[in-house]
């Protein structure tokens, strides 16, 4: 298959393009680089462009021709989003209706995208399903949910078959050791731990000691990466056998606090840094786990790496071995 992913040369869309390379499929990554690297890109198949540039995106498509698009690129810090909600709309929002439209050009039939957990905003109770009320808290959660109805009215009108997976916390590396998260200014608690153990941070600041839960502190629901782009290979299977478009929570269904992922990352790493009691961090929630009973049944996805430990241990791996100028 021919597979465009957006946003391929970021995080999680740099380990989906390894694992499409691996089972054999053309991969080309369209990326503005905003915050993915060139060097993540393994197959070196990469376009620099902008989604929000119609004309390139179009280009693109056309002359690629792709099977499936994978829609990974946007803008993803939550807090940055409270504080910049117009460049949240415009790059996410109106990034992905310019997708749409290059994808009817060019006459491609399925698209996956990358939608997100925050769309739920406080959930009613957790586990949290795909039927459960969405609500953000966020402008970064609805910048995420308008993409989800224009995906779904496009996709109707269009004959386009979509999933749309809304990951839980994504994390942990490449398990061979050859990509991982990268960021100069990292928000994600484990990519700050791990700094911190490092000693790239001096402290670690836990936001929010007095959610309603057993400890005082956030719950999250962190699923490995790998998993996560396993996911997409199996949603894609699952449309292209018949399969009906639909939306699909993505994580273990088990929680995780603040305080037990410091811990973890103590007892992996070997070091125990300062932690620092802080203040909530705007648009935050108390607490979020996946009910991924559709994805399992449904579709058949099967994780291999649920274990909080593990997911660690491979960022760790990453992290340690990497030097941020090495890559630059
Ligand atoms: N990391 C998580 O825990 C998590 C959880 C839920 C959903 N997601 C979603 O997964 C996707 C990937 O997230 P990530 O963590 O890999 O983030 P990332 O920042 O590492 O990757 C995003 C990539 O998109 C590119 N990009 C951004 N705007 C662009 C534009 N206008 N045109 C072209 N390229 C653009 C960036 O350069 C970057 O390489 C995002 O859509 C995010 O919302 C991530
Ligand atoms: O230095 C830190 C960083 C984070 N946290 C807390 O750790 C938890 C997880 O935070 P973070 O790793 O920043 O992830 P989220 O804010 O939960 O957001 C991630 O997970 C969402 C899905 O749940 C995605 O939509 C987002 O893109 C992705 O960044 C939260 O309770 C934070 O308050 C800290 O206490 N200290």
């Amino acid at each position: 298959m021919k597979v465009l992913v957006t946003g391929g040369a970021g995080y999680i869309g740099s380990h989906m393009v390894k694992l499409l390379v691996e089972k054999g499929h053309e991969v080309l990554t369209f990326d503005n680089l905003s915050n993915g690297h060139e060097w993540a890109v393994i197959n070196r198949q990469l376009v620099v462009g902008d989604l929000l540039n119609y004309k390139q995106i179009e280009e693109v498509l056309l002359d690629f021709k792709p099977d499936v698009v994978m829609h990974f690129s946007a803008k993803v810090v939550v807090p940055e989003s409270v504080e910049k909600p117009l460049l949240y709309y415009e790059n996410n929002f109106y990034g992905t209706l310019n997708l749409l439209q290059a994808m009817k050009r060019a006459k491609v039939k399925y698209l996956i995208f990358s939608s997100t957990a925050a769309v739920y905003g406080i959930p009613e109770r957790v586990p949290v399903k795909e039927t459960d009320p969405t609500n953000p808290i966020s402008p970064y959660g609805w910048s995420k949910l308008f993409s989800e109805q224009a995906i779904k009215d496009f996709g109707r009108a269009e004959g386009i078959k979509y999933g749309i997976l809304r990951y839980f916390n994504v994390a942990g590396a490449d398990p061979d050791g050859k990509i991982g998260q990268v960021s100069k200014n990292p928000t994600h608690l484990i990519l700050r731990a791990l700094k911190t153990a490092k000693g790239e941070l001096p402290y670690i600041e836990v936001y929010g000691t007095d959610y309603p839960t057993h400890d005082g502190t956030g719950i999250r629901d962190y699923i490995h990466v790998m998993d996560l782009c396993q996911a997409h290979l199996d949603v894609l299977d699952y449309l292209m056998n018949g399969g009906e478009s639909d939306v699909f929570n993505v994580g273990y269904g088990r929680g995780y606090s603040v305080l037990e992922v410091i811990e973890t990352v103590k007892k992996v790493t070997g070091v125990d840094f300062k932690v620092v009691y802080a203040d909530r961090r705007p648009g935050d929630l108390p607490q979020v786990v996946a009910d991924a009973t559709k994805l399992k049944t449904l579709v058949g996805w099967t994780p291999k790496y649920d274990d909080l430990e593990f997911i660690i241990k491979t960022a760790w791996n990453w992290e340690k071995n990497y030097t941020y100028k090495a890559c630059l």
